[in-house]
């Protein structure tokens, strides 16, 4: 589902590189975490796979396509099959827990009884009934990282990349979303979860790659993870 072959990243302004030569590859319907250090290169590698940021040597290969030959105009259409979770939610604030879900298919031109039957469906899913109508600031942060997933997944992704999804939130809740994450997975959703925490993924043990200095240093499928080296 996604594929790193060689893959070097060097921003303009650094001579380090970010990421240093990784050849990895993660299976369609995986759970795959991304663990190391901050700094280690795991937000570059979700930019890569986004197409947000271009390799400087070797390929990214998503669903088989090289993401370096997909043309400007076809990239929305390629970010379509990616949800994106962060550690900071970013929700309208302005829009209800129903709006901010719903808008992620009126973007996409979705008819309004698309939406009314898909977005309860997914609120449901990620455990927010009966929260529809209240706003990002009338709810728990687990509550609104719930919205950000809802809204990541509600036009059905191939892959959902979540950065730090946890890292606002305390260990009970933290938890509360990795079950959220984990029921998307079992949907068939390819998960990749950049993390820091060593305490979740020794909980979910699933796939731990580890970087450090932008090398794989480490890559272990149950994987159990110490903490930053
Ligand atoms: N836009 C950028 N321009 C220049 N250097 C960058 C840029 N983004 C990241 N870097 C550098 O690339 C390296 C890897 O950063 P990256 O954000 O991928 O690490 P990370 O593991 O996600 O860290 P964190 O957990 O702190 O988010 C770091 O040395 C960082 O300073």
């Amino acid at each position: 589902m996604i594929r790193f072959d060689n893959v070097a990243k060097v921003y303009d302004d650094t001579s380090r590189p970010a990421l240093d030569g990784i050849t990895t590859e993660i299976d369609r319907g995986a759970f795959t975490f991304l663990v190391g250090a901050s700094g280690s290169g795991k937000s570059t590698f979700i930019r890569l796979v986004l197409k947000e940021e271009a390799p400087s040597r070797g390929a990214v290969y998503v669903a088989g396509q090289n993401v370096s030959v997909i043309a400007p105009w076809r990239v929305p259409r390629f970010r379509r099959g990616i949800g994106v979770v962060f550690q900071d939610f970013r929700l309208l604030p302005g829009k209800t827990v129903f709006g901010n879900v719903a808008f992620a298919m009126q973007v996409l031109g979705r008819s309004r009884t698309a939406i009314k039957q898909t977005v309860p469906a997914v609120l449901e899913t990620v455990g927010l009934r009966g929260k529809d109508g209240r706003y990002p600031h009338e709810l728990s942060g687990g509550e609104q990282q719930r919205v950000a997933i809802a809204r990541a997944v509600v036009n059905r992704p191939a892959i959902l990349l979540a950065d730090e999804p946890t890292g606002n939130l305390d260990p009970a809740t933290s938890m509360d979303i990795m079950r959220v994450l984990d029921r998307i997975n079992q949907n068939g959703t390819t998960v990749v979860m950049a993390t820091h925490d060593g305490l979740i993924v020794n909980e979910m043990r699933r796939r731990v790659i580890e970087l450090d200095h932008g090398a794989i240093v480490r890559d272990d499928a149950a994987g159990i993870y110490e903490g930053a080296r």
